[in-house]
């Protein structure tokens, strides 16, 4: 007993240094064993038995099988073909054919040992894989219903399938939430998260609460068999955690771009169509699909890496240009009086950019300092999350922002005409004196200078300033007061501030109102007017041709700096025409189920409240991140307490 466990022992040894004996040889490990059995052998026969079994030819020949096989083990061989016995078969009967030469009937007589057949049917069966269990066929009416459907079968074992599952709270399809690094799921390959979930072994998961699912896997025996449709193809918003999406600031045309590598695998688009990003690999060439078609195909669009350096070799010469300026007269403008903080400009009712020549001066040299130094923000891609809108949350702010006498007015007042009960406006607060005319809360809310301070130093200014003595401003205060009465609220503020609405609270859908060629603003602005200030003698006058180049001008620096915080851009040429496309616009992004938000949020006031970012690599190499404000709209409208279900 002694003995064996001794000779188990040396043979457990072996396994364990197999690696070790690979490079000594298992032949003069055995000798190195026999030669130290005396020490743990008492009796003559039991040295005996080990030195008979530890030098049997067999197991020296089986030790040499081991150590050849281990030559090969690195390699992954794969059979040179499948059908070895029968080939064997067929030799040996040409080979009767030659004659009965002595080397042919030595091989005839080998190849009909019983273990020679057996080793080739062996090699057969393994050639086949017949050692894997067999999967179903795949159901012929699988793919009828949906080309996009796959059929995945995996072998039942002990290991859970790895997966959690939960409901897609918009539209109840059992949807899989997450995917267990290793587990069964995960060595697949062939579920991923965002997958729905349409049957599982042929039953319907419709209607199905997740944890009905369990039962339906432990009933299958050998193999479970799910039907899914594979999150790329469905527009799954549920995973888009792992997933990248963009929108394009720029158009793009692969036939018009001599450099991309490949003209049938581009994909075109358009200045504001979202894409998801698929592929990042390449420095130059991302890889991206379109969303709106639900068509799965991704190909190849320019880096953000490649149409920042395009775009900086083309960059708009209105930049470099050199401009006369005479030094500025701020006479009437103090915006860093109260609390330090520069304003770039006020807007509509209290703008102040062209009462006068000198003021229209002191307004372009504020905006050329601006323009020129400050941050400039190339036209390519801007990381965007999908924000799922319930029913109870139609309401949206929609900023429209523009140069001065654009027409930003007009489409407000337009959109307010049109529908009323729709849209709502805020009312503007001002330190100055009531007019008989007016009356509070309509015309503005009248406020004491103190009382208007004390705002400004608690943040309730989306945007304010001073004009001629007197404080003017707008309140996030009004901005809930509008849609606390169901309605959208158009703001109308400098691009700067955008940022102050940039919450959960207000989700902004931005509109540049752009102008056109300065032909077509010669042309259609011919019996404009526009409102010079409301302390001015002349309050209304007809444009100049320099506030036409001004207009053009601060369109051009505005879409430098701010692009990427437009929703849309509304080119006014023809008011009417504009005026169409921009309703339609408001009107499909208030019904759109998923609405696209930008992920780089600054929500200067959230940032105190504590919102933390969840991105790591993004567009902007973590930028957003730093503001620690990214996905709030996630924070707030789809994060969920309830947990997944395993599988
Ligand atoms: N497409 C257009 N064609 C002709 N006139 C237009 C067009 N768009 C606007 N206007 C007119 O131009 C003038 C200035 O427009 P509006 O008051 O809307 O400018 P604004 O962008 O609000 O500028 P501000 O804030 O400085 O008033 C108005 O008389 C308006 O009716």
């Amino acid at each position: 007993m002694k003995t064996a466990r001794f000779a188990l022992l040396c043979l457990g040894f072996y396994f364990e240094t197999r690696s070790v004996i690979s490079v000594f040889g298992v032949y003069r490990l055995l000798l190195s064993v026999m030669s130290g059995t005396e020490n743990h052998t008492d009796r003559e026969e039991d040295y005996r038995f080990l030195h008979s079994m530890l030098m049997e030819k067999k197991l020296h020949l089986l030790f040499k099988i081991h150590e050849r096989l281990k030559c090969f083990e690195k390699r992954s061989l794969v059979p040179v073909q499948e059908h070895a016995a029968s080939l064997a078969t067929d030799l040996v009967k040409e080979l009767i054919d030659q004659g009965w030469r002595d080397e042919v009937k030595e091989l005839v007589a080998l190849f009909s040992k019983p273990y020679v057949k057996s080793l080739l049917s062996v090699h057969d069966a393994v050639a086949h894989r017949e050692f894997e269990p067999t999967l179903p066929p795949v159901p012929d009416d699988a793919l009828e219903e949906e080309d996009s459907v796959k059929i995945v079968s995996l072998v039942k074992t002990k290991e859970p399938l790895g997966a959690t599952i939960k409901k897609d709270k918009a539209t109840g399809a059992i949807v899989v939430a997450r995917i267990m690094r290793g587990g069964a799921a995960d060595k697949s390959g062939l579920i991923h998260e965002g997958d729905e979930l349409k049957e599982v072994n042929g039953v319907s998961l419709e209607n199905r609460k997740p944890k009905e699912i369990l039962p339906l896997l432990s009933r299958s025996r050998d193999n479970v068999t799910f039907t899914i449709i594979p999150a790329s193809s469905n527009d799954d918003v549920s995973s888009y955690k792992k997933k990248l999406f963009v929108r394009a600031i720029f158009d793009y045309d692969p036939n018009e771009d001599p450099a991309i590598p490949c003209q049938d695998a581009a994909v075109s688009f358009k200045r504001g169509d979202v894409l998801q990003i698929v592929s990042m690999e390449d420095d130059t060439w991302w890889q991206a699909r379109h969303l709106r078609d639900g068509s799965s195909r991704a190909g190849l669009v320019p880096s953000q890496l490649l149409q920042e350096r395009r775009f900086a070799l083309q960059r708009p010469k209105g930049l470099f240009r050199p401009r006369q300026i005479r030094p500025p007269v701020v006479e009437d403008v103090d915006y860093g009086a109260i609390t330090g903080i520069h304003i770039a400009g006020l807007r509509r009712s209290f703008r102040l950019g062209r009462k006068s020549s000198w003021a229209r001066e002191a307004a372009r040299s504020r905006r050329w300092s601006a323009g020129a130094h400050g941050p400039f923000h190339p036209p390519t891609y801007i990381e965007v999350i999908p924000y799922r809108k319930d029913h109870k949350d139609r309401r949206r702010v929609v900023a429209l922002v523009g140069p001065s006498g654009v027409g930003v007015s007009e489409m407000k007042r337009r959109l307010l005409l049109s529908d009323p009960d729709r849209y709502g406006i805020t009312v503007p607060y001002t330190t100055r004196e009531k007019r008989r005319q007016e009356s509070e809360g309509t015309d503005y809310h009248f406020v004491s200078v103190s009382v208007f301070e004390e705002d400004i130093l608690n943040h309730s200014y989306i945007e304010y300033g001073r004009y001629k003595g007197h404080y003017y401003g707008t309140s996030l205060d009004s901005v809930r007061k509008v849609m606390a009465e169901g309605k959208v609220c158009l703001l109308d503020v400098h691009p700067s501030k955008i940022s102050h609405v940039y919450t959960s609270e207000f989700k902004p859908y931005v509109v540049f109102v752009k102008p056109p060629r300065i032909e077509e603003l010669r042309l259609t602005r011919r019996r404009a007017k526009f409102i010079c200030g409301e302390e001015d003698a002349t309050p209304a006058r007809i444009f100049a041709e320099e506030d036409f180049e001004d207009m053009i001008d601060t369109a051009e620096t505005m879409e430098n700096q701010y692009a990427h915080l437009f929703d849309k851009v509304i080119v006014n040429g023809d008011v009417a025409v504009a005026f169409r496309e921009l309703k339609a616009n408001l009107e499909k992004m208030q019904e759109a189920e998923v609405q696209w938000i930008p992920a780089q949020v600054l929500p200067l006031l959230l940032l105190s409240a504590g919102f933390s970012s969840q991105n790591s690599k993004r567009l902007d190499g973590g930028r957003a991140n730093k503001q620690g404000s990214s996905r709030l709209f996630e924070l707030s409208s789809q994060s969920s307490t309830k947990p997944d279900n395993i599988l």
